[in-house]
């Protein structure tokens, strides 16, 4: 599958039943998940999560990706200190939508113990439905790149 479909997940122990969950739901869309963890329910660190996503997609592995931890803000966080990264919290689809057709997010941020399983479900989708709409949008996305 080529790049551009491949989508990088990532959570701390807060979250990882929704983000299997979200995982097989994008798979079922066409989209190849790439899960990288973890698996087990044991407390672990966002930080490291939320960079490893990031790096994903700052190398090119992964066009995009969805992380979460409880809130989706300290993951959303250590994901935009990766260079080149743009990663906004979303708790509904308009704002899902927004961060890619203004922003360019690449990463969306779910709090798992903010929002609903169903919901986190059509807020990923939207996000993945949505294209950057450029235009003045990247005028202002390149300022945030420091241009
Ligand atoms: O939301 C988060 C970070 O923004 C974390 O998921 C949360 O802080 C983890 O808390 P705990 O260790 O009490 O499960």
């Amino acid at each position: 599958m080529s790049a551009n479909k491949r989508v990088v997940l990532s959570s701390d122990h807060a979250a990882i039943e929704l983000r299997q969950a979200i995982a097989k739901h994008i798979t079922d869309l066409g989209w190849d998940a790439v899960d990288i963890g973890p698996t087990t329910p044991e407390s672990t660190h966002y930080p490291l999560h939320g960079r490893a996503a990031a790096e994903r997609v700052a190398s090119g592995d992964c066009a995009l990706g969805i992380i979460l931890c409880g809130t989706g803000q300290g993951i959303m966080m250590a994901a935009n200190k990766v260079e080149g990264i743009r990663c906004g919290v979303c708790s509904d689809t308009f704002s899902a939508k927004m961060i890619r057709a203004h922003n360019n997010a690449q990463i969306l941020s779910i709090g798992a113990r903010v929002v609903g399983d169903s919901l986190a479900l059509e807020i990923v989708e939207a996000f993945l439905a949505t294209e950057f709409e450029g235009g003045r949008h990247a005028t202002r996305v390149d300022m945030i790149e420091g241009a």
